[in-house]
């Protein structure tokens, strides 16, 4: 696909006119700046390619400001009316670009609820909403709800509160934050290793599809064909009324994570009985990817604040995940994949979680090398990548969440990894394909086959990623 160079999706109202401009564009600068003019470009071109930019990073700007509930961001109004972990995490790096104190801060609000134990949940409830389900009070109850759901997420934060840091124009700031934010995040990577991973295995166990954040992928319908659905109280499920029920997870689903839920809560989300008593327990690709990200995040923030003595615990860590990794790595499909834990066996579905030990640099070079060609086959079958779900595969959904549709923080995460191996230029096909999506508008997820945006709108993580990583990939020639 050529960079950015089909804007048709973009509404006339929302975007400048393209003229008919040959050629890549420039998006760093007005053709006005002298001497920063290309020189095959007509003032008209590049002005243009300016101005889409700027649109793109005020209209970015305009939906974190929005979404700000006074030190945390909601991902979506409506849909998503709360604090979610790893959206914050993310949305944070999209703060950074223009309040560095407001970015810190959205950290500071995620860790405010973390558990005792360590756990940081997925969802925090810092004020009520009657537009979600299942809200507080199922996670505890209608006379004592609870501030905080007992499941986790992808632990993103140790890699943003790396980037803050390196990012940081004020360094001051970053290093007090960093100070403060260290012990909570070594407490909760402890907190998997020993809540998720009680038999040493070097990778971790996920509990609930909530927990993965990729609720619905179509890797998790083996395991939940395994759970059953328990005699649980009747519910209304809020999703319905903000997007359509061809994009979301099936009643057959929901009946099953409410399950999940009522047997967690009947132990008080004890978090030695949990691995134990799940009747879903898989290894998940994303999860482990992202810790293992994350663990050397946490050892190089180890470093930076001179705390020696951990390095071994992190280095322990690290050593016994990489020994395991492989054993995730199917060779005939060229794919890792997600394992069930309580059957012992690969799932065989493939999904873009599958391209995430790329994002993790826990790829061999050999693997990494299959990764990308499996990751061009999937590109040669779409018009805009990167499907959360293999094209080619029977269960494909273009539309459907989390088992078809592109999703801007997955298309960062693999591009990272792509060019942390050296796969530039399929780096920047993608880094262009999201580029030319969010064109359309800065929505939850977009269908591959013709770059509709779909899901939640004014989506606080797709914005982030406009501006913390979009604004700085676009190609410049
Ligand atoms: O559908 C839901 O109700 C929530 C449950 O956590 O998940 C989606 O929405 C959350 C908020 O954006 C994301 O963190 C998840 O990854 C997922 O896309």
């Amino acid at each position: 696909m050529a960079p950015v160079a089909m804007l048709s999706t973009i509404p006339a109202t929302e975007a400048p006119a393209r003229p008919g401009c040959g050629g890549a564009l420039d998006y760093s600068t007005p053709a006005a700046v002298p001497g920063a003019k290309r020189a095959d470009l007509t003032d008209e071109c590049q002005s243009y390619a300016y101005k889409k930019l700027q649109t793109l990073l005020s209209d970015s700007r305009e939906i974190l400001i929005d979404n700000d509930q006074g030190g945390y961001t909601i991902p979506a109004k409506g849909l998503y009316p709360y604090q979610w972990n790893w959206d914050s995490a993310l949305v944070a790096m999209g703060w950074a670009t223009l309040d560095e104190a407001r970015a810190w801060e959205e950290m500071t609000k995620l860790f405010s609820a973390q558990w005792d134990d360590g756990m940081v949940s997925h969802i925090v409830f810092h004020k009520p909403s009657t537009t979600y389900f299942p809200g507080p009070e199922i996670w505890g109850s209608v006379e004592k709800p609870r501030k905080s759901t007992g499941i986790t997420q992808p632990p993103v934060a140790a890699i943003t509160v790396r980037n803050l840091f390196e990012q940081a124009v004020n360094k001051e700031l970053a290093l007090t934050k960093v100070r403060e934010l260290f012990p909570k995040l070594l407490s909760w990577h402890r907190w998997f290793k020993t809540a998720r991973d009680p038999e040493n295995t070097g990778l971790v166990a996920t509990l609930h599809p909530w927990e993965s954040g990729m609720d619905n992928s179509p890797a998790w319908d083996e395991p939940l064909r395994n759970v059953p659905v328990d005699d649980i109280p009747p519910y209304v499920r809020a999703d319905l009324t903000h997007v359509n029920s061809s994009m979301r997870p099936s009643q057959a689903e929901y009946d099953r994570f409410l399950t999940l839920v009522y047997r967690f809560r009947a132990v008080d989300y004890d978090c030695n009985q949990l691995y134990y008593l799940s009747p879903f327990r898989v290894t998940d690709l994303c999860t482990n990817s992202v810790l293992y990200r994350a663990n050397l995040s946490l050892r190089w923030l180890a470093e930076l604040l001179g705390e020696l003595d951990v390095l071994p615990e992190i280095d322990g860590w690290l050593e016994s995940t990489r020994a395991a990794f492989s054993s995730l790595y199917d060779p005939e499909a060229k794919m890792f994949k997600s394992k069930d834990q309580l059957t012992g066996k690969l799932l065989n579905a493939s999904t873009s979680a599958g391209f995430l030990p790329l994002f993790a640099r826990i790829a061999t070079p050999t693997q990494a090398q299959e990764l990308a060609g499996t990751l061009e086959r999937w590109l040669s079958c779409v018009k805009y990548g990167i499907p959360s779900n293999d094209p080619e595969s029977a269960d494909f959904e273009a539309l459907r969440y989390w088992r078809g549709p592109i999703w801007a923080i997955v298309n960062w995460m693999i591009t990272d990894g792509l060019r942390a191996y050296g796969f530039d230029s399929l780096a920047q096909r993608v880094e262009s394909d999201t580029y030319e999506l969010l064109g359309s508008g800065i929505y939850e997820y977009y269908d591959p086959t013709d770059g509709k945006p779909a899901g939640g709108g004014s989506f606080s993580w797709t914005a982030a990623m406009c501006l913390a990583w979009l604004s700085k990939a676009v190609p410049s020639s």
